[in-house]
């Protein structure tokens, strides 16, 4: 598709089936947070957005974090605004120094794991002293990239279809969405 096709984009937005309403995930969100908030306000955590898709998330958990922490990002890719993965491309690594630390990583997705079992390898060869991870969907279907991969805390489950909004892109665009969205088709 080109990177132009507005038409595609806005036409894509309108024919898709809305999965869960803004209000939906508010509330999803605000439960995973406390459970994060249970078992983590004590380890003094290192929590790492995974850019693009965990820039949203991020955003909205951080805030329902009311304990000691320190943010940051980190910026790897598998799909480069395209909807099947391909091999995991840095761009940014992470900018602090989390060695003897707890990682918690946020991020939008857990479709095939590949992403978020890359990290969690990165992360512990780095020196973490525990990494978990924390998504706001985690997609149901049998492709995971080790059978019964599973995040440790998830707001939402999905079918498996293609989705965007709340950070999720659709050719890069609808991160912006305010819902879950499965794309028509797909
Ligand atoms: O579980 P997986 O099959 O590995 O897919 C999940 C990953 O794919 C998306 O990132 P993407 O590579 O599209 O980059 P983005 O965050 O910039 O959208 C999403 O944000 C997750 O990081
Ligand atoms: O379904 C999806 N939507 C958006 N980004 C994704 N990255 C992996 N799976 C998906």
């Amino acid at each position: 598709m080109p990177k132009t096709d507005i038409d595609h984009i806005k036409q894509v937005y309108s024919d898709a089936d809305l999965l869960f309403s803004e209000a939906e995930i508010e509330a999803s969100i605000n439960t995973m947070a406390a459970e994060i908030t249970a078992s983590w306000k004590d380890k003094n955590p290192v929590i790492f957005s995974i850019m693009n898709g965990g820039l949203v998330i991020g955003g909205k958990l951080l805030t329902k974090l009311d304990f000691p922490l320190e943010a940051g990002y980190m910026h790897a890719t598998r799909y480069r605004n395209t909807t099947s993965g391909h091999e995991l491309e840095w761009k940014v690594p992470p900018m602090i120094d989390f060695t003897g630390r707890p990682v918690l990583i946020v991020d939008d997705i857990l479709d095939e794991g590949h992403t978020l079992v890359e990290i969690i390898n990165y992360c512990q060869a780095k020196g973490a002293s525990e990494v978990k991870t924390a998504v706001l969907v985690d997609k149901l279907h049998d492709r995971k990239a080790t059978p019964g991969l599973k995040p440790d805390f998830a707001a939402l489950e999905v079918e498996d279809r293609y989705i965007f909004g709340y950070g999720m892109d659709y050719h890069g665009y609808w991160r912006n969405a305010p819902g879950i969205y499965a794309v028509k088709g797909l």
